[in-house]
């Protein structure tokens, strides 16, 4: 299995959270753009800020590396409005695909009315420009009855609003990666979450992000059926993957 065909490497620190500046962290998200060229790598997840520089990276190199970003990130509290003015933003700009933060804060709260409205109107954007939809629901901020309730509704969603697409360019993603937890709990993707996440996506598609870490985790991810993950360890995971098949 080739693993570099299904990852999204990631980097989605601000220059504020790694310490650095934006020209630094432009540099970083060239660097990590090279990689996935080198190495085969399906996509590269930046955010939105850095969307046309890298995208003009890539043409630049003639090559067909998929470039992905991110909205709403990470807490996906803002409004509709904002998700869709900064999703129009990076469309223009030359993203491929658009993960967004689905607002879980008000799915707990019991606002699934808010959580439909901008579930729809994003997705209806991402399909009218043919792009890839990403829908991250972060599964640690939930219980697996929730994880599941939450999946479901996305896919009925889908199916009811957009019965002419190609539902697997849908897809509901584990976890941003930043959200924190306390005790020990894995902030990101886990084996028993992902599971809940595939048995009740129906034809959308699964992304597992957020501590993937291991060629082994990916590979058993894909195995049970994930058709991306996403990880800020991209490079280790293929390297990782070539020594222990003896490349
Ligand atoms: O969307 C992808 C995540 O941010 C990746 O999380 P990670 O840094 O734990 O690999």
């Amino acid at each position: 299995m080739n693993i570099a065909q299904y990852l999204d490497s990631t980097y989605l620190k601000t220059p504020a959270q790694a310490g650095i500046s934006e020209s630094e962290t432009l540099q970083k998200d060239k660097d990590l753009t090279q990689e996935a060229i080198d190495n085969g790598i399906f996509a590269v997840m930046i955010r939105p800020d850095y969307v046309s520089e890298i995208k003009k990276y890539i043409q630049e190199r003639n090559s067909n590396v998929v470039v992905g970003t991110v909205i709403g990130f990470h807490e996906g509290t803002c409004s509709v409005e904002e998700k869709l003015t900064e999703a129009s933003k990076a469309i223009r700009d030359g993203a491929d695909e658009l993960d967004f933060v689905i607002n879980y804060n008000a799915y707990l709260k019991g606002d699934l009315e808010l959580v439909e409205r901008e579930f729809v109107q994003c997705t209806q954007l991402c399909i009218q420009h043919h792009k890839i939809a990403k829908w991250i629901i972060e599964i640690a901020a939930l219980n697996d009855g929730q994880i599941a309730d939450l999946t479901k509704r996305i896919s009925r969603w889908a199916e009811e609003n957009f019965p002419e697409s190609n539902l697997s360019d849908i897809f509901v993603k584990s976890s941003t990666g930043f959200y924190e937890t306390t005790g020990g709990k894995p902030n990101g993707a886990t084996f028993e979450g992902i599971k809940i996440m595939l048995d009740h996506a129906g034809k959308l598609s699964v992304k597992a992000a957020g501590g993937v870490r291991t060629p082994e985790d990916a590979k058993k991810m894909i195995d049970m059926g994930v058709k991306r993950i996403g990880t800020s360890s991209a490079l280790a995971l293929i390297k990782n993957q070539s020594a222990s098949e003896g490349y």
